[in-house]
């Protein structure tokens, strides 16, 4: 059985950083873990591991721009339709891989999550040739310091996760960022957003952070903002679809647990016992829920 992770998420969330740190933890196990790069864009400096695919050998943003005058945006929507019309190209790459899980490491680009057909083809194919597939989907921790920003990164995980229909995991990034303060009874950052129990607030979002108190109304001449706010806050209290595990990477134990969500989603190894997830009870945040 072969397995594809799709690493996604916002530009700069620290998805290569996961991704290598995942493929060094994989082969730690004696598992056999490669790294696919699917950003045309990506600099060769940017990995510690080589890919074992990378879609710059089929088609380079560079190219693209240089050759034919697209910008940034513009030339990465060209290099994955052009993937998408050479997937023999991809099968055939995949082809020398059996049994091994593949790691694959996604643009930053939000677009290309949340109204794009690529990722969904993509997936169809990925599917199609028998490769178990999930989607990993991360934001950074600092979205958690500004209340609308981290809204704005739940409805985009959402949108992504309903676009793409596959077996899901949001991961909150960089919560090294975070946890040297969680425990600063003055609360640590600003806002004093930052202490566990507010921190559990985020991972399983509560929509009351989002509902407005009189006083912060009074802050907001604008009606129409106020009653946006509220549809949200009903939109994610009918449709708690968007939790998010914490991703420590200077701790060893939170990247475990991370992995073996990862890995019970897709039910890995199932000819073998299934493996619980690890409880995120034992974790770090929940406790003081
Ligand atoms: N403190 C901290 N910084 C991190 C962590 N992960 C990534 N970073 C930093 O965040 C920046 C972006 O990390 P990347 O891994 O390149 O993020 P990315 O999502 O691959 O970025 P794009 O591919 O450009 O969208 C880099 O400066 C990293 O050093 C983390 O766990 N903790
Ligand atoms: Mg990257």
């Amino acid at each position: 059985m072969r397995y594809a992770v799709l690493v996604t998420g916002p530009a700069g969330a620290g998805k290569s950083t996961f991704t290598a740190s995942f493929l060094t933890h994989l082969n730690a196990s004696k598992r056999t873990a490669h790294l696919v790069n699917l950003d045309p864009a990506a600099a060769p400096s940017s990995f510690e591991y080589d890919p074992v695919i990378d879609i710059k050998d089929l088609v380079s943003l560079d190219d693209v721009m240089g050759e034919l005058g697209y910008g940034p945006n513009g030339g990465l929507v060209y290099c994955f339709e052009y993937l998408l019309q050479n997937m023999d190209w991809l099968e055939e790459e995949l082809g020398a891989y059996e049994d091994d899980y593949l790691i694959f490491d996604c643009p930053g680009q939000i677009e290309l999550y949340t109204h794009h057909p690529f990722l969904p083809t993509l997936v169809q194919n990925l599917q199609r040739l028998g490769i178990r597939t999930c989607a990993t989907y991360l934001i950074e921790s600092q979205f958690m310091e500004d209340r609308y920003k981290f809204f704005s990164g739940v409805l985009s995980a959402m949108s992504a996760m309903v676009n793409l229909e596959i077996p899901w995991i949001n991961i909150m990034s960089k919560m090294d960022l975070v946890t040297a303060n969680a425990d600063d009874p003055s609360g640590g950052g600003r806002n004093g957003l930052r202490r566990r129990k507010d921190i559990a607030r985020y991972l399983d979002p509560d929509p009351l952070l989002l509902a407005t108190t009189p006083a912060q109304r009074a802050n907001v001449p604008n009606e129409r903002y106020h009653a946006l706010s509220q549809a949200i806050v009903h939109l994610i209290e009918d449709h708690p679809l968007v939790s998010f595990l914490p991703l420590d990477l200077t701790n060893p134990d939170s990247l475990e647990t991370v992995i073996s969500h990862i890995d019970y989603t897709m039910q890995y190894g199932e000819d073998e016992e299934p493996k619980e997830p690890r409880d995120l009870d034992e974790g770090d945040f929940q406790d003081l829920e």
